[in-house]
């Protein structure tokens, strides 16, 4: 019989994406497939265009996870989808194009951690992502400043360009660990009391309160240690905190005590965290838009 043909709403079926979009430049290479920066011919808009391979039966089916996701999801703090087509064996994803980049190769490139006032400008945008993910009954699972996007206005999105959405359901496939473990919750590490866990939408907080250290510092705490031996540490010891506390504020030091708070029962929701003195208040964008001309200057530099 026929092969029953599957409805993809959110697809625009055996339509290629460059009968509407111009690919303009290459943004990546990664493991996922190639990402390029595209134009809408008509609007001008811009778009990161990912490309994926469909090789096996369940493929798309897999990859609706994600579109489903993006298409649900519509907040500030979260990456938008665009578009996507299905033509062959190739499945296009196109997603709003952040100017800026993503928050690790912005450090990176200007070889610095972020000031105080821009972390904490992100951070209280991330809650608010974090919160509208977590409403919707979407758990991130790999927060980390390398899924953190900014627009050059100062916009902050959260993004994943890690895994594919078919892993989001579980850590692991074929009982290899999926995600960097550095950012990883211990309840995670533990692994066994993870499975239906009511508090499993906590692993975020955890991952964001690492992210924060991470912007501080330009790396994730025990970065030096190999990722097998990150996990013991995690589990078996204290909640890291920042190296030079003093040099920081009282209420940054304690939004990130109160993130990594090892019990998933007793860590703070992204509710309780928008109440925090570190968030809890008007952040001016400027700090941040001076970030991002700096790095502008830097990479136009060179
Ligand atoms: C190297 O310099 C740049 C400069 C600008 C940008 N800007 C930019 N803006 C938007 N997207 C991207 C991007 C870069 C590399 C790979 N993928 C990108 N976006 C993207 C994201 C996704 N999916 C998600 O972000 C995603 C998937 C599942 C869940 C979620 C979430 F939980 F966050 F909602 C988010 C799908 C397809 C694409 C093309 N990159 C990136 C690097």
């Amino acid at each position: 019989d026929a092969k029953k043909k599957k409805v993809y709403n959110n697809v625009k079926m055996e339509t290629d994406p460059e009968e509407y979009w111009d690919m303009i430049g290459e943004l990546g290479d990664g493991a996922y497939g190639k990402v390029y920066k595209a134009q809408h011919r008509q609007s001008g808009m811009l778009a990161a265009a990912k490309m994926c391979r469909l090789d096996g039966e369940d493929d798309l089916a897999d990859f609706m996870i994600e579109i489903d996701i993006l298409t649900e999801i519509k907040h500030p703090n979260i990456v938008e989808l665009l578009e996507a087509f299905q033509k062959e064996q190739q499945l296009w994803l196109l997603i709003e194009y952040c100017d800026g980049g993503a928050l690790d190769s912005i450090m990176t490139e200007l070889e610095k951690p972020l000031t105080e006032l821009q972390i904490a400008y992100v951070c209280q945008n991330m809650c608010k992502g974090l919160q509208f993910l977590h409403k919707s009954h979407v758990i991130h699972r790999d927060v980390k400043a390398g899924n953190v996007l900014l627009t050059m206005a100062g916009g902050v999105k959260i993004a994943d360009f890690g895994v594919s959405a078919k892993n989001k359901s579980t850590l692991q496939k074929h009982d290899t660990f999926i995600g960097t473990p550095y950012w990883m919750a211990p309840e995670v590490v533990l692994c066994e009391t993870f499975r239906d866990n009511p508090y499993d939408f906590k692993v975020d907080i955890w991952s964001m309160g690492i992210t924060l250290i991470e912007f501080a510092q330009m790396e994730p705490p025990n970065h030096e240690m190999s990722p097998m031996r990150v996990l013991l540490k995690i589990q078996k010891s204290d909640p890291p905190r920042l190296e030079q506390p003093s040099k920081w504020s009282k209420d940054f030091n304690d939004f990130i005590a109160k993130s990594l708070i090892k019990d998933p029962q007793k860590r703070p929701n992204c509710e309780d965290l928008l109440r925090h003195p570190f968030v809890n208040r008007t952040l001016d964008v400027k700090p941040l838009t001076e970030l991002l001309l700096e790095y502008r200057a830097e990479v136009v530099e060179e």
